[in-house]
């Protein structure tokens, strides 16, 4: 049954501010959690929500990441003078302190607790927690970055604790780099922190050489510590999609973490004056979708940065959105990953693939090494000419996300009658008959005997139902028909053509799939199974082979992250036509991972074809599009070399089309 999201928020953590003149410190103001908050109240998602109230950290909970003396010390902040505090200030970096700080960071730990609370005993299914001060740049005995207690890496200790929990996954989406994060799990196995950060060769803020890609964590911690530095700003959703993509999921899934906890920084989103970057808020609605399948949709946004007014309360809206399961908006300007992210992108692959085997086949590290880019660019630096003043990030302007309108009718099932519908999904008959034209050339074009009643009702339903998508009055929908190629044809001719819709088609399993649907281009059809089918033969026709089949969990999800989540978003389609072919051997779990994943893409629009004796599948299947969390995988043994290998020259076949698909910069190769 569909669980709520928990949103834990108290006024009380916007009572207190800086007392004296820091410039380093004057954009972290009371006013980042009201405008959050005001826009969640006001776009009508706090109501939505379940309100889980606050509370105050014990000591305990706080000595699980700090120690005695660092508590001891900020506990005699309430009582210090202004001139006090400005001393206590003085010993730590880019922090600052105030009455009610320690009250409020003990408000912020304990926030952060309450929610973890509340996802892993299940009383709801996911939150999250708006508070302040921040956590991430917090270390065992110091204060920093604006940070006093870190909120996440107690709330993972604790949930370990409290819990048992196995493995815990951590992703650090804000702009800076979470290094008291980093210190404190860097030598365990149980938590994988991932971060990426603005980095400039080691010249942005912290400007620590322990940030760079090549910290991957020591001892037995060793490949559990993910650094992606970017080393230009201006960074774009391209960016952002390809390392989750081709770095952070695959990891991910291999991990298959029992929690999530997301340091949620909104400092990586346009018109933040600590990021520079140029990721639009409607991002963070894919990225919040992209990680509720793990960990069985475990998940626990914690926010940690993000100084515009105006951006920060927009993302932390998408973020909240998506938890709740609506729909995710058209995702904005793909235009291919930058060659500085590239470059990243390729030495954190190539630093990790001792430690995970879906990076077993990453590339060698290129020849120009970006680390020793780093001395010589900052010499570079001194000399080099100022450039024209850039617009500055507060002048940035981007346009509003896009209204995410959940349809009246979530998903429907086309069913033969003696199959139940499943609950929440709502029955499929075609009311009003289509019109006689359309109706003929199904008999024509479809039909192998025009008399076939049967056939005649299922096709003119689908294409029924394809226009109430198309009308936004059907988010998702199931059918299981006869003879689901003949099926896949009608949906894709009449979608294309009547509907001029881009149509993503995934066809999973071996059968013909009549590539002349992808011919011109108005369908993207990628096709995954055991034999290899003839070599791909246009741009639009892609053939995914894996030896064992789509049994294969782990050839496949390497196959769903590498291959089609990035076509697919760069195809950005309006429909997506999932086929289940005949005996594909899938397993249930993986099916329902890829049907939850796909709905990345066209707002949500899939429709769902099974052959019908695949009655079983019905259940599973309704439950993804209705948006549960896919259950997780168990944990991934290593992909076959053979299909990797395979699916690394296709992708480097297609990257020159696919933009997307790219891992390496272009010039090494
Ligand atoms: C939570 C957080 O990661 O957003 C904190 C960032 C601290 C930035 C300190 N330097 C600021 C320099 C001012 N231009
Ligand atoms: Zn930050």
């Amino acid at each position: 049954m569909k669980m709520g999201t928990a949103l834990i928020y108290d006024e009380e953590m916007t009572k207190y501010k800086l007392l004296w003149v820091d410039p380093a410190c004057k954009i972290e103001v009371p006013e980042r959690l009201t405008v959050s908050h005001d826009a969640l109240v006001r776009n009508s998602l706090a109501d939505r929500c379940v309100a889980i109230p606050v509370r105050e950290a014990t000591d305990a909970e706080i000595l699980l990441a700090h120690s005695e003396e660092y508590l001891e010390a900020v506990k005699k902040t309430p009582y210090m003078t202004l001139e006090d505090l400005k001393e206590f200030t003085l010993q730590y970096g880019d922090v600052y302190f105030h009455p009610n700080i320690y009250h409020c960071a003990k408000l912020a730990v304990g926030a952060a607790l309450q929610l973890v609370d509340s996802v892993v005993t299940g009383k709801v299914r996911n939150g999250m927690a708006l508070v302040r001060p921040p956590g991430h740049h917090s270390m065992r005995s110091a204060a920093n970055g604006f940070c006093v207690f870190n909120n996440v890496a107690i709330a993972a200790r604790y949930a370990k604790q409290k819990y048992g929990l196995e493995r815990v996954l951590i992703v650090d989406w804000d702009v800076h780099h979470g290094q008291g994060v980093q210190y404190c799990f860097e030598d365990d196995p149980s938590v994988l922190y991932f971060s990426w950060h603005r980095y400039e060769h080691q010249k942005f803020w912290p400007q620590l050489r322990e940030s760079d890609y090549d910290s991957v964590g020591k001892e037995k911690g060793a490949g559990f510590n993910i650094n992606v530095p970017w080393n230009k700003v201006g960074m774009e959703n391209s960016d952002y999609l390809s390392v989750f993509c081709h770095l952070l999921l695959p990891v991910a899934y291999e991990f298959c973490p029992d929690l999530v906890l997301v340091c949620a920084g909104f400092d990586s989103a346009i018109g933040d004056p600590e990021g520079e970057m140029c990721a639009t808020p409607d991002i963070f609605a894919h990225l919040t979708h992209l990680l509720m399948n793990l960990a069985g949709g475990k998940l626990c946004a914690v926010l940690e940065g993000g100084y515009n007014l105006t951006s920060l309360p927009q993302a932390v809206c998408q973020t909240v959105q998506t938890l709740l399961g609506d729909p995710l908006p058209q995702p904005a300007n793909l235009s291919g990953p930058c060659t500085s992210a590239l470059e990243s992108l390729h030495c954190v692959r190539s630093a990790h693939r001792p430690y995970w085997s879906c990076l077993k086949h990453a590339a060698d590290l290129p020849t120009s090494d970006i680390s020793t880019k780093r001395i010589k660019l900052a010499e570079e630096e001194e000399e080099k000419t100022p450039k024209e003043e850039e617009k500055s990030t507060e002048e940035k302007v981007w346009p509003e996300p896009p209204k995410r309108v959940a349809p009246p009718v979530r998903s429907v099932a086309l069913l033969p009658k003696d199959v139940t519908c499943p609950e929440g999904c709502k029955r499929f008959s075609s009311s009003e008959a289509l019109d006689p034209l359309t109706v003929s050339k199904l008999r024509e074009n479809f039909l192998k005997d025009a008399d076939d009643g049967d056939a005649l009702t299922t096709l003119s339903s689908l294409i029924s139902i394809t226009e109430e998508m198309k009308k936004n009055e059907i988010c998702s929908g199931l059918a299981l028909v006869r003879d689901v190629t003949m099926a896949m044809m009608c949906v894709v001719q009449h979608a294309a053509a009547a509907l001029s819709n881009r149509v993503l088609v995934v066809c999973v399993g071996n059968g013909k799939v009549p590539s002349h649907i992808a011919e011109e281009g108005k369908a993207l059809v990628v096709q995954i199974g055991s034999e290899s089918t003839e070599e791909q033969k246009c741009k639009y026709y892609i053939p995914v082979c894996l030896k064992k089949g789509c049994s294969d969990m782990s050839g496949f999800i390497q196959a769903v992250f590498g291959l089609f989540l990035p076509l697919g978003y760069e195809y950005d389609p309006s429909l997506v036509l999932l086929v289940r072919m005949p005996d594909s051997r899938i397993h249930d779990r993986m099916w329902q991972q890829l049907t939850a994943l796909l709905q990345s893409f066209a707002q949500g629009h899939t429709l769902v074809l099974m052959q019908e004796d695949e009655k079983a599948c019905v259940g599973p299947t309704a439950s993804s599009l209705l948006g549960d969390p896919a259950p997780p995988l168990e944990r991934l043994q290593a992909p076959l070399p053979q299909d990797m290998e395979a699916m690394e020259r296709l992708r480097h076949r297609l990257q020159a089309d696919w933009k997307l698909l790219q891992i390496t910069a272009p010039e090494s190769g």
